[in-house]
């Protein structure tokens, strides 16, 4: 008998984070599909990134729980027991390791966080388990920046470094990348650009993606569905149904006006 995945990919229920007295999210049930691309919108301090880290497992939940399905390359739909054992052996191994990163998510922050006395390509290989060069070269191509293996992060533009931390991300093959404000000190066209590098990686690689961005525009861009936290609560829940690549016309401008609308809502009253 064929064993199949029902679960979503992600699955956050009833997850509630409070640090001291002071709750932050109260009830957060989120479902994620492998392969979607979700955006987490909200104002200041709504605790987006307090959720993303919790989605990696650097942040315990207060109460709730946060449940993550294994690597896709994991046997998970088998006939074979022995597979199956193995499976089942592999996961208690995973499940006795300390609770940091999961084993399959990947976290990319707003700064590159690159190591200044390595190379790019070293920096890269710090990504993969058995340091392969050949693997950080292949994801050093796929940002585009093959031709900068050797040089020092310190001669690289900001937007450079970004794609470093995206290659150094991508090389290990995560099933699910973790985007806090990945773009948000970049300028405006370096961070269009990005967006469409990052759009073309999460197509070409399969990834499921979670955004976490302060920019309302960047969320629909490049969103399946937008989230937008507020009170501690998911108060939007906004699927994008706008054609890929995305044109900045009067149907983008209706997504964005819709969110900015439920943002502002919530800053008035
Ligand atoms: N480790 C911590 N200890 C105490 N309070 C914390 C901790 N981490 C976050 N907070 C608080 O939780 C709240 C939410 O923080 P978080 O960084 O998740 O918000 P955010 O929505 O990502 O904000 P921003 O958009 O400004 O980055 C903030 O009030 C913050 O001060």
């Amino acid at each position: 008998m064929a064993v199949t995945e029902q679960k979503p990919f992600l699955q956050i229920q009833g997850v509630q984070k409070q640090f001291g007295t002071r709750v932050i999210l109260e009830h957060i049930d989120v479902e994620v599909q492998r392969g979607e691309f979700v955006a987490i919108v909200g104002r200041s301090g709504c605790g987006k990134s307090t959720l993303l880290r919790m989605i990696a497992g650097l942040e315990q939940p207060s109460g709730g729980q946060i449940e993550l399905a294994q690597r896709s390359a994991d046997p998970v739909a088998t006939t074979s027991s022995a597979t199956l054992r193995q499976y089942t052996r592999k996961r208690s191994k995973l499940a006795r390791q300390p609770q940091t990163a999961r084993p399959n998510t990947r976290f990319l922050f707003q700064e590159a966080r690159l190591l200044p006395w390595k190379t790019v390509l070293d920096n890269v290989r710090l990504g993969i388990p058995d340091k392969s060069r050949e693997h950080a070269g292949e994801a050093l191509r796929l940002v585009g920046l093959a031709d900068r293996e050797k040089e020092w992060p310190a001669i690289l533009s900001g937007g450079q470094r970004q794609r470093v931390a995206l290659a150094r991300a991508l090389a290990s093959h995560p099933d699910l990348l973790l985007l806090d404000e990945p773009l948000g000190a970049l300028d405006a066209l370096t961070r269009i650009e990005m967006q469409k590098l990052i759009e073309r990686l999460w197509i070409e690689q399969g990834l499921t993606v979670v955004l976490v961005t302060h920019d309302v525009s960047e969320a629909v861009a490049l969103a399946d569905r937008v989230l937008l936290i507020e009170e501690g609560h998911v108060a939007l829940d906004l699927r994008i149904t706008l054609d890929r690549p995305r044109e900045r016309d009067s149907g983008f401008a209706h997504f964005e006006n819709v969110i900015l609308h439920r943002l502002l809502q919530y800053s008035e009253s």
